[in-house]
């Protein structure tokens, strides 16, 4: 977080100080301050472990929809600094840390250095620059059973670019689910007020057997955010193709 400092008596610069949200936006360290100190998921996050208490988020999600299940297979878009890996991480292994049986896998990426976390692979990249997907697809090496995406380019300041931005993120996070998802697996990603909508929304209806749009209780109320959560994916028929090429008889986690 960036800190600047202004003002000449120690009171004034105090109230001064400016701090940069995880956005980018600069807010006032006082009004951010006490979200933080009145804010039970950030408290509980620091308690249980968790790099931030984004991770309630898909903990909340998946609580319900149980897509992250032992064995799966997990591409996470946007991932630092971490938080729904983590959460990830534990689901996909459970059976791993009781039996000692195969494990599923975590494969984030992001912008940003992801401090390691037992369990995951994380990579540095630009989801939107040209060849990103190829080189998950390499990453990766096989089919996956879920694509979960909380990526969010820093906030402009104006709501309809924003928008479109984060639109775009999941259009790109949309289309590598079509080409990398087993049929039945899941797509789950961050849209703000408005959510999925025109060719998007039509595209994950014809793709996917359910699509809806949720807003765990991990999500600010003041916040516009919210997700499109799609399950059971139909397959492609030429995907379903290059997917038995790499993993003959797969179809879905265990
Ligand atoms: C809200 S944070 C993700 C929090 C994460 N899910 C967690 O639980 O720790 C959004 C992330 O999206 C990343 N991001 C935004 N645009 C991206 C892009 N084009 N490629 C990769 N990551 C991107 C940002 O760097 C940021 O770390």
């Amino acid at each position: 977080m960036a800190d600047e400092r202004r003002g000449s008596g120690r009171g004034q610069r105090d109230l001064k100080v400016r701090v940069k949200s995880a956005r980018g936006r600069r807010i006032s360290s006082v009004r951010w301050l006490e979200r933080q100190l009145n804010d039970p998921y950030v408290q509980r996050a620091k308690r249980e472990g968790f790099r931030g208490r984004a991770a309630y988020k898909i903990q909340e999600i998946d609580d319900k929809a149980r897509f992250l299940v032992p064995g799966a297979r997990v591409v996470d878009l946007g991932a630092a600094p971490g938080g729904w890996a983590q959460v990830a991480v534990k689901r996909v292994n459970a059976l791993g840390e009781k039996k000692g049986k195969a494990v599923g896998r975590v494969l984030g990426i992001d912008l940003q250095e992801i401090e390691a976390l037992a369990g995951a692979e994380f990579h540095v990249l630009d989801f939107l620059d040209e060849g990103a997907e190829a080189r998950i697809k390499d990453w990766l090496d096989g089919p996956a059973d879920v694509v979960m995406s909380d990526m969010a380019a820093a906030s402009s300041g104006h709501k309809r670019t924003d928008h479109l931005r984060i639109i775009a993120l999941c259009e790109a996070a949309a289309a590598l689910a079509r080409d990398i998802l087993v049929p039945g697996g899941t797509f789950v990603a961050k849209v703000l007020a408005g959510g999925a909508e025109g060719e998007l929304l039509q595209q994950l209806k014809r793709d996917y057997a359910s699509v809806k749009h949720v807003k765990p209780p991990a999500s600010r109320s003041d916040s516009s955010e919210k997700f499109v959560l799609a399950t059971g994916f139909r397959g492609r028929k030429d995907a379903a193709e290059d997917i038995q090429e790499d993993a003959p008889g797969r179809t879905s986690a265990p």
